[in-house]
């Protein structure tokens, strides 16, 4: 998959290209990252990408022209691509939103900076808008950064049979719902052991388990999760499992 980052801060890339699965999923050919620096389309000496907003108030805005000529170059490259803009208007980024957008062609991520970019840009090249919270932050970078590791791992090949994505919070058996409690070596630390269950080698009753405490952290971390998982329909078993967990959970 081809993604490219519109960004005037394109050494934020290196995030992704220089450590862990990513920087093997862009080794082994599966993630092709680019980037493209709007400041490279400028036209006056200073190279001015942003300027005083219409209407007065804080901040400034960046330019239509620079990022249409930008866009235009990442298009070039990136054929097909769609247009995400990240942005605190946009929809939230979910495991199924990174799903989705891992099944594209490709990706051109635009990561605004100062008070954001004027909205003719946005109704005139971005397909849609991304939101990683209901915070604001200094720029679009981490926000694209995130998405892009979130869709990454979704590639075919990224994730090794030994941590596959399937086995992650919200995909899989336990989509959306958080993820159950792990342990390693030692078997025992400041006299807190690891639950038997997970040495037992009874791969069936470890699958319960992991089941049954990813369904009760959701009933107590994350109801509304629960609520949405529920509302898609539990099975007899899941059913089962949180209701035990409920009852040796009640306060
Ligand atoms: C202009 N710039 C403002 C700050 N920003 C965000 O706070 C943000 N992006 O995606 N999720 C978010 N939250 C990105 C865009």
């Amino acid at each position: 998959m081809r993604i490219t980052l519109v960004s005037l801060f394109p050494e934020m890339a290196r995030a992704v290209t220089d450590f862990g699965v990513t920087r093997r999923a862009v080794e082994n050919g599966l993630l092709t990252l680019d980037t493209v620096n709007p400041r490279d389309f400028t036209e006056d000496r200073h190279r001015t990408v942003d300027d005083r907003p219409f209407g007065g108030g804080p901040g400034m805005v960046m330019k239509v022209a620079p990022l249409e000529k930008a866009l235009a170059a990442a298009r070039q490259g990136n054929p097909g691509a769609r247009v995400v803009y990240l942005s605190p208007q946009g929809r939230p980024l979910t495991q199924a939103r990174a799903a989705r957008l891992a099944a594209t062609p490709g990706l051109i991520l635009l990561a605004g900076r100062y008070e954001g970019v004027d909205e003719r840009l946005i109704e005139t090249e971005v397909d849609e808008q991304v939101s990683i919270g209901d915070y604001v932050l200094s720029g679009g970078e981490l926000p694209a950064l995130v998405l892009i590791d979130a869709v990454t791992r979704l590639l075919p090949g990224v994730l090794g049979h030994q941590d596959s994505a399937a086995q992650d919070s919200f995909s899989g058996e336990l989509e959306n719902l958080l993820d159950c409690p792990h342990y390693t070596r030692p078997e025992t630390y400041r006299d807190r052991s690891v639950p038997e269950v997970l040495l037992s080698g009874d791969h069936e009753r470890i699958r319960r388990w992991r089941l049954k405490q990813a369904l009760g952290r959701t009933w107590r971390w994350r109801p509304e999760l629960l609520e949405a998982r529920k509302a898609r329909g539990l099975s007899q078993e899941e059913s089962e499992l949180l209701d035990e967990y409920i009852r040796e959970h009640q306060a």
